[in-house]
């Protein structure tokens, strides 16, 4: 049982790991990979720069012999999948899996269509260092063949905190550590397990924050690849912190875009510090 001023500490550390880390994306610059969706490339691509990283949105299977093994990570989307994408998929996560680079995955409406669903499973067998959804598409991934009332579209019927178990057993499974999405980001890799409290409900009403996030992942996890843990709750919480500032000068979901991408790049250390709320969960076992 810890006291109150053991979960300060606590809290005070995660605000100055998210502020180191997102310090070294900014210095690295770290080379990101995506093979997403039509709909994310932009705000993908704009997220990753206003970071600090730099986006390579290239999925033509004849380029991946050249350019993967130059990528620090690997971000991989089913948001428009089609069995054409599919082996360039494959062969870029095998490559940077060969080369000890990490990929993370985004499994959008993983329950959509069979096709989808059986893509999904082999992809999370070919090991991600993360895997990143809302609390649909990790319930439905989890359970996999099982789940008979998933949601097909891609944004969730569920609140995070109705996956808790789903990502602890998802976690175990595929060895990546887990990373729900919603008003509470919950991410654990089987053991632990922690919430980040920060973001605001108009995010959801942006099409591609969850795609965008998953990037973000990847290039936290690409500047610190033996904590992916710490680096996926860094990044949830730093775009989340983001959302909250552009929040306040927005007036909608456009405006919202636009001011998120700008507080991002402009994000400092003592915003970062005052801001990001990190709570480590009693329910990891
Ligand atoms: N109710 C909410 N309150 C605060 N932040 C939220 C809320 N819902 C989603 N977010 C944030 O929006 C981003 C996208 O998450 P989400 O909408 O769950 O993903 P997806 O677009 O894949 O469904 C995440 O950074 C998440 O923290
Ligand atoms: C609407 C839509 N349709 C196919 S991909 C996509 C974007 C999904 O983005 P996100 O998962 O971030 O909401
Ligand atoms: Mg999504």
């Amino acid at each position: 049982m810890k006291n109150e001023n053991q979960s300060l500490e606590e809290e005070e550390d995660w605000g100055m790991k998210t502020w180191k880390n997102l310090e070294k994306v900014r210095e690295i610059s770290p080379l990101i990979q995506c093979i997403t969706n039509y709909v994310s490339m932009d705000l993908m691509a704009n997220t990753l720069l206003a970071s600090g990283a730099s986006p390579a949105m290239l999925h033509c299977l004849q380029e991946i012999p050249d350019f993967t093994p130059h990528a620090d990570a690997l971000c991989l989307n089913v948001g428009t999948l089609s069995p054409d994408w599919l082996p360039s998929m494959k062969s870029a996560a095998e490559l940077v899996n060969e080369l000890g680079k990490p990929w993370v995955f985004d499994p959008v409406a993983v329950s959509a269509s069979e096709f989808r669903l059986k893509t999904c499973i082999e992809l999370v067998g070919l090991k991600p260092a993360v895997i990143r959804g809302n609390a649909s598409e990790i319930l439905a991934l989890a359970n996999a063949s099982r789940d008979t009332h998933s949601s097909k579209g891609a944004d969730s019927s569920h609140g995070s905190m109705d996956a808790i178990e789903a990502a602890k057993s998802l976690a175990k499974a595929s060895g990546a550590v887990i990373a729900v999405s919603g008003a509470v980001d919950i991410i654990t890799d089987g053991q632990r397990l922690v919430g980040v409290h920060n973001g605001v409900a108009m995010m959801q009403r942006i099409t591609a924050t969850g795609c965008a996030v998953t990037a973000l992942i990847a290039a936290f996890v690409a500047v610190d690849p033996l904590h992916a843990f710490e680096a996926t709750v860094s990044a949830l919480s730093i775009f989340g912190v983001a959302g909250e500032l552009g929040m306040d000068m927005a007036k909608g979901p456009a405006s919202l875009r636009m001011h998120l991408i700008d507080s991002l790049h402009g994000l400092d250390q003592a915003t970062i510090l005052s801001q990001v709320n990190i709570s480590c969960m009693s329910r990891a076992s």
